[in-house]
């Protein structure tokens, strides 16, 4: 017989987790199965995460050891996916956890433990106390905890500070308590931002200074502002990182101690050159980054490093790669680390935009410019990004007479809105990406050689996976992001899954695992059965079997079918003729398809798509399992777009 759980009625967020929990298949009088870091997968963590746990020891640790030392409570770090980084407190109360296995390594996200503070911090984004009865699992309804998410001075999600206690009623001041730990850990991340030098505190009243409610500016040897936290982001109203304090503040802003009467504010300025500037920099750059971002293959550490060097500099990145290999990623990943991350990152993704709106689309227009156009104007996407990044996505597909217009905003930093003949400065910094060989398009009169150059202030290109040393590692990362239950990898199929070729990148790969993973619901091992066949035949024979539904498959630069004429993806599978009889006879038959019904397949299977989604494109590259871009290419191909 089920038992209908009682959902909570009087919180909607906890009603609303409840629900969450019952969504993802838990029942409330069963423990359910743990998903557990290994020991390598937990050292990568805690080598990830070293900075994060040794702040929270040093900013979070000693306030809770002075308030909760006699009590029966630990300290707990989660970091963003959920996983359980370490514990302090009483060790008799560990024990007690353990059995719940609320320990290190396991996650606690709520779709594996259901409605628990960690989990529903994470998924809330904010910060909530689950007490008691109010677990969802019944073995979890004797402890009571409290968490708070910690954000990144970049404003990414790190992790949970939480506490959990035992027969305990949280109240709302250990909410107050949590929260106000997890605002230590970030102000400490703040001081180690890279080129800190100064430390700035704000407030209303004197004594508010040190309250830990202030507001903090942190502003390099030349007085910029690098960063800030909300209190002060509210304090100075319009402060943008990359200004200059002085604008705020007036010219005595570095003594020790002022106030400011035109903004009724008492300051407190402190040097952070501790121990040397130059070494903690170093050492902050290393390990804020092994917060946010870590490349684990040196090609990609090599273009991370350089695109960082210019990205401030106001020098035109152009991004290259082939499709899927994480190009969009890379440029968030910059933006959200760069001195213009408080600032917008307006994409445009050029293969998307008809020709005829490429011009409206990017330099705006007047109202009433043309036919059609909105009665108030349209500010047009360059100037939106004023301040911040401008990124041309599939910069290779922008139509010849736009490519002059964005070269002579380029050259003079000056936008003319279509229709109007006033112009207007703008300050971005310019990324362009493509997966197409721009200098071959130069040569075929598609590129402008004029605006090549201009893009080209510094090239890097992003390997494609099959290059990567850190293959095996994305492939550990992206199961563990999909497994549904503690699970392991065959070691035959991860060996074949680091040879295979990979042409849709990471972006195939991540496909690939959602859809393993739900196969594999229930197993110990994922393992060949669990691939979906297209994969399954590639592996086992290589040459010449391609799935037609799998259009991301082909190469992009060819027209259709042209490489099932050369068989040039095939022809060099690593594993060609490597497969022995015993491991074909349990993968499902293997097609070769040739080049004209290979061709047809694709066109028929493509339009058939198209249509059931009445020419929705982002329903329809959903439904192929490819991108946007990649679709669109092949609609133009096909000539359904413009
Ligand atoms: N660092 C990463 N780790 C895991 N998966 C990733 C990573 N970066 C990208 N991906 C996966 O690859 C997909 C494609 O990424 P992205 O859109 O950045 O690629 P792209 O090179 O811009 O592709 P295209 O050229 O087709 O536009 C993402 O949606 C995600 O599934």
């Amino acid at each position: 017989m089920t038992v209908k759980p009682h959902l909570p009625s009087t919180q909607t967020w906890l009603a609303d987790s409840w629900q969450r929990s019952i969504g993802a298949g838990l029942s409330e009088f069963q423990l359910p199965q743990e998903l557990r870091l290994d020991a390598s997968e937990l050292k990568q963590k805690h080598e990830q995460y070293q900075m994060l746990i040794a702040l929270v020891q040093s900013h979070a640790l000693p306030l809770f050891n002075q308030l909760m030392a006699h009590s029966n409570s630990r300290l707990l770090l989660s970091d963003a996916e959920g996983y359980v980084l370490r514990h302090w407190g009483v060790s008799r109360y560990s024990t007690k956890l353990a059995d719940v296995a609320l320990d290190i390594g396991v996650n606690w996200l709520e779709q594996h433990k259901g409605t628990n503070a960690i989990g529903t911090a994470l998924t809330a984004k904010q910060a909530v106390s689950v007490v008691g009865e109010q677990h969802f699992i019944r073995q979890n309804r004797f402890m009571s905890c409290t968490a708070c998410p910690i954000f990144s001075p970049q404003g990414e999600m790190l992790g949970v500070i939480d506490i959990t206690s035992e027969q305990q009623r949280h109240t709302q001041q250990t909410l107050m308590l949590v929260s106000s730990l997890a605002q230590q850990v970030e102000t400490a991340l703040l001081c180690h931002l890279p080129d800190s030098h100064y430390r700035i505190d704000l407030a209303a009243q004197p004594n508010l200074l040190s309250s830990g409610w202030q507001g903090i500016v942190i502003a390099d040897s030349d007085g910029r502002i690098v960063g800030y936290n909300p209190m002060a982001k509210q304090l100075l109203n319009q402060a943008k990182v990359g200004d200059s304090v002085e604008q705020y503040l007036g010219d005595n802003w570095s003594r020790a101690g002022g106030f400011n009467q035109h903004l009724d504010l008492h300051l407190q300025t402190q040097s952070l050159n501790i121990p040397s500037a130059k070494s903690r920099v170093a050492m902050s750059n290393k390990s804020l980054n092994q917060l946010g971002v870590r490349f684990h293959d040196p090609q990609l550490e090599r273009a991370w490093q350089h695109a960082n060097k210019v990205i401030t500099k106001q020098i035109p990145l152009l991004v290259l790669g082939e499709t899927g290999v994480g190009k969009e990623q890379f440029v968030k990943k910059l933006h959200a680390h760069s001195v213009r991350r408080s600032e917008p990152l307006v994409a445009v993704n050029c293969a998307a935009l008809p020709a005829e709106l490429v011009e409206s689309e990017l330099f705006g227009y007047q109202a009433g410019a043309f036919t059609g156009a909105n009665r108030t104007g349209f500010i047009g996407k360059i100037r939106q990004a004023h301040g911040g990044f401008l990124f041309l996505d599939e910069i290779g597909e922008m139509p010849l007479a736009a490519q002059s217009r964005l070269l002579r905003v380029l050259q003079e930093r000056e936008v003319v809105p279509v229709g109007s003949n006033q112009s207007f400065k703008v300050d971005i910094q310019i990324i362009a990406a493509t997966h197409m060989d721009l200098e071959q398009q130069v040569a075929q009169g598609l590129f402008r050689q004029d605006l090549f150059y201009r893009l080209n202030g510094l090239q890097v290109r992003l390997p494609a996976l099959r290059e990567r040393q850190d293959i095996e590692r994305i492939i550990h990362k992206l199961h563990r992001k999909h497994r549904i239950a503690p699970q392991a990898i065959c070691p035959e199929l991860l060996g074949l899954l680091v040879q295979h070729d990979w042409p849709g990148n990471l972006r195939e790969l991540d496909n690939l695992m959602q859809v393993a993973c739900l196969m594999a619901e229930g197993d110990d091992t994922l393992t060949w059965q669990h691939l979906p066949d297209y994969l399954a035949q590639k592996l086992a024979a290589g040459p010449l079997t391609v799935d037609p539904l799998n259009t991301q498959l082909l190469n992009e630069k060819q027209p259709l079918g042209e490489e099932a004429k050369t068989g040039q993806h095939s022809a060099s599978h690593p594993l060609a003729g490597k497969v022995t009889r015993d491991n074909t006879a349990t993968l499902p038959t293997t097609t070769a398809v040739q080049s004209d019904s290979l061709h047809e397949a694709i066109y028929s299977n493509v339009l058939q798509a198209y249509q059931a989604c009445n020419g929705n494109v982002s329903q329809c590259a959903k439904r192929l399992g490819i991108s946007r871009n990649a679709l669109y290419r092949r609609l133009k191909q096909m000539g359904l777009k413009g």
